[in-house]
C-alpha cells in the first residue's frame, strides 16, 4: 500500500553570510515581527544559524510531521513562503531530510519545474528524443511519446526549433505535455501546473485530472482553493513552516478562508 510517512523533519537555508551586520540586524528584526503576526505572515522563521553566528537562515521547515495514506488526496495551503513547495521537494527526494525521517512506499512523479531536464540548444522533439533515450525507451515507443507531445502541445514549426527560442508560455506547453505523460502511485504537484492560456487549461486540466484520478496517493499546493475543494479530500495549512491546521478538506479551507477575511494580505 502507498503512504507517506514524515517525522520531526526541520529544514533550513542560509540566507546571509557574515560581514553586512546592519542587513542582519534588519532582517532578524523583521523576522521577529512577521511571525509573531501569525496568518498574516511572509516567509519562512529567520534566524541566525546555531553552528556560526556570522550566517543568517531561513526556518522553512519546523518540526513538521504526518503520514498519508493510501487514496489521500491532499492540498497544501498558507501564506507566501510557508513552506508548501519545500516540503513538496523533500516528498520527491529533490531536498535531503536532514532532521527528521522520510519513509516512501511507491513510486513518486513530480510536477514541480517545466523545464527540468530541458536543453535549451536542442528543439522541443529532440528533447523529447533525449529523454525517451534516458528512460530507456525503444523505437516505437519514442515515436509513441514524440507524437503524443507533439500533439499536445500543439507548437506547431516551434516544435522543431530550438527551446531556447521559446516564450515562457511555449515552454510551459512543452514542459506540461513531456511531464504529464508518465504515471506513478505518488503525484506531487506544484501550482504552475494549473497556469497557462485558457485554450491550453482546460486541455491542461483534463489531462491533469485523468492523472490524478490514476495516483494512489496526491499531495498538491496551490492558492487556487476551488480546485483543492474539488480535488482534495484533506487540507494541511502551512504557517512558517510549521502543520497549523491538518485535517478533511471543507473544514480546514473553511478555516483558512476565515483567517484571510481578518487578515489583510
Ligand atoms: N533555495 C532556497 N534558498 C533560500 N531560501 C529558500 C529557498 N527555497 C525556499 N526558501 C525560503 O523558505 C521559505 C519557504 O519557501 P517555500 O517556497 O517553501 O514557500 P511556499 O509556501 O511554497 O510559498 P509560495 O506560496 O509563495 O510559493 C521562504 O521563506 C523562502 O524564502
Amino acid at each position: 500500500m502507498a503512504h507517506i510517512r514524515l517525522e520531526d523533519l526541520s529544514l533550513s537555508f542560509p540566507v546571509l553570510h557574515g560581514g553586512s551586520r546592519s542587513l542582519k540586524k534588519t532582517l532578524l528584526a523583521r523576522a521577529k515581527s512577521t511571525v509573531a503576526a501569525k496568518s498574516g505572515a511572509v516567509g519562512g522563521r529567520m534566524r541566525v544559524s546555531g553552528n556560526s553566528a556570522e550566517v543568517v537562515e531561513v526556518q522553512a521547515l519546523f518540526n513538521v510531521s504526518l503520514t498519508i495514506a493510501e487514496g489521500e488526496r491532499v492540498g497544501l495551503v498558507g501564506h507566501n513562503g510557508a513552506g508548501k513547495s519545500t516540503l513538496l521537494r523533500v516528498l520527491a527526494g529533490i531536498y535531503e531530510t536532514g532532521d527528521g525521517t522520510l519513509d516512501i512506499e511507491g513510486d513518486t512523479h513530480a510536477l514541480i519545474d517545466p523545464n527540468a531536464g530541458m536543453n535549451g540548444e536542442l528543439t522541443g522533439r529532440e528533447n523529447i528524443q533525449l529523454f525517451a533515450c534516458r528512460m530507456g525507451m525503444g523505437r516505437v515507443a519514442t515515436q509513441e511519446l514524440e507524437q503524443d507531445v507533439e500533439a499536445f502541445s500543439d507548437l506547431g514549426a516551434f516544435f522543431d526549433l530550438p527551446v531556447r527560442l521559446y516564450s515562457s508560455g511555449m515552454s510551459v506547453r512543452l514542459g506540461f505535455a513531456l511531464a504529464t505523460v508518465p504515471r506513478s502511485r505518488i503525484l506531487l504537484m506544484d501550482e504552475w501546473f494549473m497556469a497557462g492560456d485558457q485554450k491550453f487549461q482546460d486541455k491542461a486540466r483534463a489531462r491533469l485530472e485523468s492523472m490524478v484520478d490514476a495516483a494512489e496517493i496526491l499531495v498538491v499546493t496551490s492558492h487556487a482553493l476551488s480546485i483543492l475543494r474539488q480535488w482534495c479530500t484533506r487540507i494541511i495549512w502551512m504557517e512558517g513552516g510549521e502543520i497549523r491546521m491538518d485535517g478533511p478538506a471543507q473544514e480546514v479551507l473553511d478555516a483558512y478562508e476565515a483567517a484571510l477575511a481578518v487578515t489583510p494580505v
